[in-house]
């Protein structure tokens, strides 16, 4: 099942907005416009980690799709954990998805690397590697990598602290609250709206309020999300759950 919902708003860009019966059908969904764009050329896909897109990663490695013609940048890592470290995003990538399918080249900011530096490595890997596809999850308080709310419009990437409610959500992925890392390495909104198309996926009711506020509500700082309603090409996927506040 599904319905399709184009928000309009003044002023600002149309969102397409799916919302499926469940994550796997959004996955599912989300994977079918990936190789849409894979056969119109696109060729450096902008990844994400968390529990959001663990499903279209999973469709990905199951499916017969070539990737090896495809270039990955990630959308940040902890600071202070290796790329061997079982809770890094390095790690998490490895496990998930290029363990199983081949990518040509495939960028992870580096945890353990200075942050001047790192900072500005990355950058460059983003400028040569402009992304076609973005992948997106979403934080409950609206980031979307580790952009917190508060960060810059203008930003790229830079070392971030986690705010209190990331750390309190993430928590459950490490064995003690104190292990879990305080700062990111985080690729800035700024390059994350350079990003020719996005794909935003959300799942489960805990979601739902972030989604709202990103679709319906004011572009602000305050909500890092919501300036995805000034991209021009952005595909909003969500779970009924996570759709559930959305004016119909
Ligand atoms: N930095 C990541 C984001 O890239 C992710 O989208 C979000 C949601 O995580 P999850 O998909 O596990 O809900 O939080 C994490 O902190």
């Amino acid at each position: 099942m599904e319905k399709k919902y184009i928000k309009n708003k003044n002023g600002v860009n149309d969102m397409n907005v799916f919302v499926m019966k469940n994550k796997r059908e959004a996955s599912q969904k989300a994977f079918e416009l990936m190789k849409q764009e894979m056969e119109n050329g696109a060729d450096v896909f902008g990844l994400a980690t968390g529990s959001t897109p663990e499903d279209l990663y999973e469709i990905m490695t199951a499916s017969d799709t070539d990737f090896s013609g495809i270039t990955s940048v990630n959308l940040d890592e902890y600071v202070g954990l290796s790329p061997e470290d079982p809770q890094s995003y390095h790690y998490f990538m490895e496990k998930h998805l290029f363990s199983k399918k081949p990518f040509k080249e495939t960028y992870v900011p580096n945890g353990l690397a200075e942050e001047t530096e790192e900072s500005a490595r990355y950058n460059k890997i983003i400028a040569d590697n402009p992304i076609d596809l973005q992948i997106l999850g979403i934080g409950t308080n609206g980031h979307i990598g580790f952009n917190e709310p508060g960060a810059s419009f203008d930003s790229e990437t830079r070392k971030v602290a986690l705010v209190e409610s990331t750390i309190e959500s993430n928590k459950v992925y490490f064995e003690h609250e104190e292990d879990v890392p305080r700062y990111a390495y985080s690729m800035g909104i700024k390059s994350i709206m350079a990003s020719k198309k996005i794909i935003l996926m959300a799942f489960g009711e805990h979601k739902a309020e972030a989604i709202k506020n990103m679709i319906e509500g004011p572009i602000t700082e305050d909500v890092p999300a919501s300036i995805l309603q000034r991209h021009p090409n952005v595909t909003v996927i969500v779970d009924e759950e996570a759709g559930s506040l959305l004016k119909r």
